[in-house]
């Protein structure tokens, strides 16, 4: 950059800018890979495959909502803990957890499953909420606020 030029914003912004994955890296994930390749006629292996391809997209977007998901509840867990509010909210939960049984009927899900499901990640947020406490007890002054 010469002198005179004025600064761009990548060379001033201190956002750390995450590196662009290369196309095609799938971190060495096989979508192929199976116990069956070789003992099942390769039509139903394409067949497979090709279903399989659903089933990848989905889990995908399942990581990215979750990961979406615990990052709202990372903040409910620090606003929680600058105002001394306790780390689960059974009330809430009870609501959540009618809400979801009566759209997974809707959707033709097992509501059971819903509402393990949806118990199972509860407590992994309570987890991270009771642990967010902790930290901020002992140290409130360096609590980020996300
Ligand atoms: C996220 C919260 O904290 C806990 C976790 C919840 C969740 O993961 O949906 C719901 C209620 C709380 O037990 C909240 O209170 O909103």
């Amino acid at each position: 950059m010469s002198e005179t030029q004025p600064a761009r914003a990548e060379d001033t912004d201190p956002t750390p800018v995450a590196e662009p994955i290369p196309e095609g890296d799938d971190g060495g994930y096989d979508p192929a890979a199976s116990s069956l390749q070789g003992a099942v006629d390769s039509a139903v292996m394409r067949e497979l495959l090709a279903v399989r391809g659903s089933i990848d997209n989905i889990d995908a977007t399942l990581v990215y909502l979750l990961a979406e998901r615990f990052k709202a509840t990372q903040r409910v867990g620090h606003l929680k803990a600058r105002h001394r509010l306790p780390a689960g909210d059974p009330g809430r939960e009870k609501a959540q957890i009618a809400r979801l049984r009566r759209l997974a009927e809707e959707a033709q899900l097992d509501p059971a499953f819903a509402e393990k499901f949806l118990n199972f990640i509860i407590s992994e947020v309570i987890r991270h909420h009771e642990a967010i406490s902790q930290n901020h007890q002992q140290d409130p002054a360096r609590q980020q606020r996300p």
